[in-house]
């Protein structure tokens, strides 16, 4: 059924015109409703049986702000023009100065353009729980409706620059406190509630307020800058390589000197910047990435329904296993946490236990609700729990036997509808289901250390994976606030795959003669948090020693072998875990390089013997990036060429949240079609010509390169899902 887009206008007997904006699902202000909303408050004006307006979004929801859409096709096509003039003509003019009040009826949420229309409105009605915020910086651009403006207006400097800087949404009861909503109603009343105000608005009874004219909030020139002053320090520390933020300052710096009409202006003339930097497109690239996931071919659009999972085992309480079951809990879904014994069943359970405490002590969840959690958590040493269960997640550690069995028993145990989840980095599901009849509700359920807090969640499909099992685990992996990316079988999967060179390049960049601590700190001041060696540290070496031959063994034909991990470990440094690694570790203090890892880097040079001449190489630290992250997109291409992620775009968001690529680079395929595939190719090229086959270019970017085609072009990437 093709959906309704529009503006209507019904005008009562009151004499109360109620504009209703609608375009599902969350009545985005596209070009339509732009110039419906202008027409209907135009014609509402010149009406005479109108004395006041009320303004709502359709299907309880205010409104999500303007169309993101509209910011990818003026990326796509660089045509500004597309932007349609609003912040004067439509929120000043027609709206905030407008002769017969207008109320904003607030239900669901109202955010970014949606919440600057309800700022521009005389008063703001709303339902309990709704969303308000200013959202816009995570998209690279800043509020376009005047709401840099008028949000500082209504709430006060210091609370709208936190808001609008960390993105941060509030709900409407605080919006009460704070003075953005004017009253908080029963979700059915608040529409004759918002009729009733905008009458007493019109007849006198309550104050026609403007918030643009408004400078109750604001302070002195002298707190202001005081307060932008501590945002900047913010803006610095949060978003380094990011323009919006620092430009976003200066726009309200314009509002609070001159005058909020000022600041209007140089909003729009700062916006029309904006959207078309390299972030902006990054970002807005990212927030339809994610999206992108819920769509997957032959599941999500062939009728299935998500079946529901209430119970839920996982075996093994380690670090994966603790944190797993951390993230089922939260989301009140029943677990059992199987162990080996009672001792590591203790430390199993500690682990649950301290997860929370250290979501309590850093104010992301109540002691109540930690309490809660806690009640639907049961230990156990044997099967018997597992009878009811509707999904196993099996975190033992990584040993293809000792999987194959605990498969061969759970089958046995569960019954026939349980999904049996698997949370291996690198066995193949095949060979982990060999020994059962059930190959058809194995999957992999590969979650991102720390597991209750990192977003990824790579679901990992066998050729026998049912769609139905694929849906039921995507719908668990919304449900405990995890992005679910779908991905085929293969060593690594799709994210730690794609990463295997990074380690590796760094290491050859290292017995190369380049500085360690150097390479770590070019790689994050391109945005990277953690550099390659500071993230081996945080890993662990003995992980790395140990996946080494696994990857060896399928991709040994482009692996640069380091002694450098062995050499490490023997010298008693297994990284965060014992305190001493690259850096070292001290309680309360952050990680120090360590200098005197360096005999054990020349030890290593010593063996590897690559550095031409015996003298270390000369790179810039733009070769530096090149020489680590190229690598990367090389085998990027090759996880695209062989159809283990369903869209260019799942490996982007893949490596924005499972490897913390940065976001505003738009993931790894889109940073590098944005670099350029002819100019990676030949780049690796010379380098694999220097440096052996480790650099040589994939056929899928030599071919992409040769044909002048982006590396994200669906055109002859074969899914294999
Ligand atoms: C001259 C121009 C100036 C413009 C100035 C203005 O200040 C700029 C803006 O307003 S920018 C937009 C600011 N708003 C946002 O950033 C909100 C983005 N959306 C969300 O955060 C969420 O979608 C949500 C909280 C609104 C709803 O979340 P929920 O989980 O319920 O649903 P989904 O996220 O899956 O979204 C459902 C579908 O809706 C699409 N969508 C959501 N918001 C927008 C939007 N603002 N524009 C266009 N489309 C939007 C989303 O893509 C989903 O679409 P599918 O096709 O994947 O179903
Ligand atoms: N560590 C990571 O960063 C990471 C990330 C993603 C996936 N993984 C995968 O997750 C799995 C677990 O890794 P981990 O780091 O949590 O390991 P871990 O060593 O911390 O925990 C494994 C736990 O399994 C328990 N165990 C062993 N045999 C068992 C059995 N028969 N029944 C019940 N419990 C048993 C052990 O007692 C131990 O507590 C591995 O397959 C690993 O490859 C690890």
């Amino acid at each position: 059924m093709a959906k309704k887009i529009g503006v209507t206008m019904e005008v009562g007997n009151d004499g109360v015109a109620v504009i209703t904006i609608s375009n599902p699902p969350v009545n985005s202000l596209a070009s339509p409703i732009i110039s419906g909303l202008k027409e209907k408050f135009r014609d509402a004006n010149q009406r005479i049986d109108v004395k006041a307006i009320v303004l709502i979004g359709n299907n309880g929801r205010f409104s999500g702000g303007f169309d993101i859409n509209v910011f990818q096709q003026v990326h796509k096509t660089g045509d500004l023009s597309l932007m349609p003039e609003v912040s004067v003509e439509l929120v000043c003019n027609l709206m905030e100065d407008s002769r017969k009040p207008l109320v904003a009826a607030v239900e669901g949420l109202a955010l970014g353009g949606g919440l600057e229309l309800a700022m521009a409105c005389h008063a703001r009605v709303a339902a309990p729980k709704a969303q308000l915020g200013l959202p816009e910086l995570t998209l690279g651009v800043i509020p376009g409706f005047g709401g840099t403006q008028r949000l500082p207006r209504l709430v006060g400097l210091a609370k709208a620059t936190d808001m609008i800087l960390l993105s941060k949404s509030i709900s409407s009861e605080e919006g009460q406190k704070l003075g953005l909503i004017d009253a908080l109603v029963p979700p059915g009343d608040v529409l004759s509630t918002s009729r009733k105000w905008a009458l007493d608005i019109a007849e006198g009874r309550k104050p026609f307020l403007r918030s643009l004219h408004r400078t109750d909030k604001i302070g002195s020139l002298s707190e202001a800058r005081a307060i932008l002053k501590t945002s900047r320090q913010l803006a610095k520390k949060i978003a380094p390589n990011m323009p919006q933020h620092h430009a976003c300052i200066e726009v309200i710096e314009e509002g609070i000197i001159h005058g909020g009409y000022s600041g209007v202006l140089k909003e729009a003339e700062v916006f029309k910047q904006l959207v078309l930097s390299d972030t902006a497109k990054g970002l807005v690239h990212v927030f339809f990435a994610q999206r992108a996931t819920s769509k997957v071919p032959n599941v999500t659009d062939v009728g299935l329904k998500p079946r529901p999972i209430k119970k839920v085992a996982v075996i093994g309480g380690g670090l994966m296993g603790s944190g797993i079951a951390t993230a089922l809990l939260l989301s009140n879904i029943r677990v059992v946490l199987k162990e080996i014994n009672s001792e590591y069943l203790m430390k199993g359970i500690k682990s649950v236990e301290a997860n929370m405490k250290g979501l309590v002590s850093r104010g992301k969840l109540t002691q109540d609700k930690a309490g809660k959690a806690l009640s639907l958590f049961k230990g156990v040493l044997d099967y018997t729990e597992f009878k009811d269960v509707d999904m196993v997640i099996e975190a033992v550690i990584e040993n293809i036997q000792l999987k194959q069995n605990i498969f061969k028993e759970i089958e046995k145990v569960c019954s026939p509808h349980c999904i049996l989840a698997s949370n291996t980095s690198t066995i193949d599901l095949d060979v982990i289901g060999e020994k059962t009849n059930s190959k058809d509700r194995i999957v992999g359920a590969h979650f991102f250390s720390p597991a209750h807090l990192m977003p990824l969640l790579e679901i990992v499909r066998s050729k026998n994976t049912s769609a139905q099992v694929i849906l039921d685990l995507m719908a668990v992996g919304k449900a405990i606030k995890k992005v679910p990316v779908v991905v085929g079988n293969c060593i690594g999967f799709a994210v730690n795959r794609t990463f295997f060179p990074y380690s590796q390049a760094a290491h050859m960049l290292a017995n190369l003669g380049v500085d360690l601590f150097r390479i770590d700190s070019v790689i994050t001041s391109f945005g990277l948090p953690l550099g390659p060696f500071q993230l081996g540290d945080l890993a662990g070496h003995g992980i790395g020693l140990a996946v080494g031959p696994i990857y060896a063994k399928v991709y040994g034909d482009r692996m640069f072998r380091s002694p450098m991990t062995e050499l490490l470990l023997k010298s008693g440094r297994n990284g965060k875990i014992n305190g001493k690694g690259y850096y070292i570790y001290e309680k309360g203090s952050k990680p120090k390089p360590d200098p005197s890892v360096l005999s054990v880097v020349e030890e290593s040079r010593k063996l590897t013997n690559i550095m031409p001449g015996g003298k270390p190489i000369s790179v810039s630290d733009k070769e530096i990036v090149e020489m680590i992250l190229f690598p990367v997109v090389n085998e990027a291409c090759r996880v695209l060429d062989e159809g283990v992620v369903i869209r260019a775009s799942d490996l982007d968001i893949a490596s924005v949240l499972g490897m913390s690529f940065p976001s505003y680079r738009g993931g790894i395929v889109f940073w590098a079609d944005t670099v350029g595939p002819k100019y990676i190719y030949e780049r690796l090229k010379r380098l694999s010509e220097t440096y052996g086959s480790f650099f040589k270019p994939s056929r899928y970017l030599e071919e992409r390169a040769m044909n002048g085609m982006l590396l994200s072009e669906s055109k002859s990437s074969r899914s294999r899902l």
